[in-house]
């Protein structure tokens, strides 16, 4: 199992492009399945998650032609609807949680879909309800089978509807949208997610010849077309891996710009990291981050503690809320983080503790940290990643601490960042991948 080796203390400098979305392509490759006309994609990142989907595509008959290093094309012609029963589906399926957004594909264009219980990182209750309630209301069978964990709906005339979401699932709006596109009559998803990757889809969609409407919003109305055509895509850049360089680049105290951000897409991610009392420049499209000895961390205004917390968009990605909480042990001052969606995700600051980080883990949710301002560094230490954005945040404590640590189970960081030490040792990191047990 590789693993890797970071020698902590050197400072970054240069400028580093985030990859394409992961979150979103892994909705783009699974709509690629509602037709049987060519969808190009762009800005495709070689990442595990997203390599895996592709790979799956293939194995279910997909026609899959990479025109260049991160340009692919799909043509979906004639699926192998007995593969979806096989083993090797199955297995394929559980690698990734994108997976679960083959059904509304599947089911829009043959009537029929099947997904195991899907992968993913393992943070906690991930329930699939609001999915199979919203396929339930357009007209699908549903049956969940226990002992095998796995999930079939079956609908060959979709019917339009009006419905209201128990939660604004990303995954779940995106498989209801895509199931929804070629129902017959009007379909209206009430209290839909709406973050930038969904947006991204809906317009796609629409290129293709569907017609919804409502983008952006938590209301969409979609009206049922016959069929859809191709199109060509170019995926946004990666909000998760911005934040990332962001929370990085202040706690290795380096100068950092962050090319081709989307920063319109960003939402309240930036405005998140100046409440950590972290400096950057918007110039251009560009986040410019200047070298910074210190960062404070603000108070709200009647002089309490902050909180940062998640909530569905336009709140702050949850995702993220490993990478704030990293930076936040060597900020000035306190913070409450808190993880609402996710109830396994904050167990990683065990490690930090044991790096010297001054942490307390309230509750499953819940975590107090206490800046060291950079006065105290931290230590270097051996620890696996236990999921995608845990494990970039032990990297970034690595980076910044003082000696030589090891991360193992990289697997896990691999799944959502593309060749991450060859990027960053680019820019003056000293990460080591090794390939045997350490
Ligand atoms: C492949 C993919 O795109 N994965 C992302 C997707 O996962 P995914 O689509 O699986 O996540 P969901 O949006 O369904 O829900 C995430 C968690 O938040 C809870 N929840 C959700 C909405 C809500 O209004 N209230 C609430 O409590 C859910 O019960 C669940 O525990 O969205 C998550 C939330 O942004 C991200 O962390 C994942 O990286
Ligand atoms: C939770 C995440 O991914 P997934 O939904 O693919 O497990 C993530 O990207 O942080």
């Amino acid at each position: 199992m590789a693993y890797f080796q970071v020698e902590g203390g050197h400072r970054l400098h240069g400028e580093i492009t985030p990859q394409g979305a992961k979150n979103e392509a892994l909705q783009i490759l699974c709509a690629t399945l509602l037709t049987p006309r060519r969808v190009v994609v762009h800005n495709v990142p070689r990442i595990l998650d997203v390599m895996q989907l592709i790979d799956l595509l293939r194995a279910m008959g997909v026609e899959v032609e990479q025109l260049a290093d991160d340009t692919y094309a799909f043509c979906a012609r004639e699926i192998d609807l007995d593969y979806l029963l096989t083993e090797d589906y199955r297995r394929r399926c559980a690698r990734l949680r994108g997976s679960v957004m083959l059904i509304g594909p599947l089911l829009a264009r043959f009537g029929v879909g099947y997904v195991p219980k899907p992968g993913g990182d393992k943070i906690g209750r991930r329930r699939l309800d609001t999915h199979f309630i919203g396929f339930q209301k357009l007209g699908a069978k549903f049956d969940f089978d226990a002992a095998e964990e796995f999930f079939s709906v079956d609908g060959k005339e979709l019917c339009g509807c009006y419905m209201l979401l128990d939660e604004a699932s990303v995954t779940g709006t995106a498989n209801i949208v895509m199931a929804a596109v070629m129902a017959r009559g009007t379909t209206t998803i009430y209290n839909a997610a709406c973050e930038p990757y969904v947006q991204q889809l809906c317009r796609m969609l629409n290129r293709m010849g569907a017609r919804i409407s409502g983008i952006a919003s938590n209301l969409l109305t979609i009206e049922g077309v016959e069929a859809l055509d191709g199109t060509e895509h170019t995926l946004l850049p990666d909000m998760i891996e911005v934040g990332s360089f962001i929370g990085m680049a202040a706690m290795t105290q380096s100068e950092l710009r962050i090319k081709d951000v989307s920063y319109a897409d960003l939402g309240i991610i930036p405005a998140q990291f100046a409440r950590m009392g972290i400096r950057f420049e918007q110039q251009g499209d560009d986040i410019y981050i200047p070298q910074q000895d210190h960062y404070g961390i603000e108070s709200f205004i009647d002089g309490s503690i902050m909180t940062i917390a998640d909530a569905p968009w336009p709140g702050l990605t949850p995702d993220l809320l490993s990478i704030f909480l990293v930076v936040a042990t060597q900020a000035k001052g306190s913070v409450l983080i808190h993880q609402k969606m996710f109830e396994s995700r904050l167990f990683f600051v065990d490690k930090l503790i044991d790096m010297g980080a001054q942490v307390i883990l309230c509750d499953p949710h819940r975590a107090t940290v206490i800046g060291h301002d950079h006065r105290i560094r931290l230590r270097a230490t051996r620890m696996t990643s236990p999921d995608i954005r845990a494990g970039v945040a032990l990297l970034i404590a690595a980076m910044s601490a003082e000696g030589r640590s090891t991360i193992q189970n990289i697997d896990q960081i691999d799944r959502g960042y593309c060749n991450i030490d060859g990027r960053l040792n680019a820019l003056g990191a000293r990460i080591t991948r090794c390939e045997e047990c350490g």
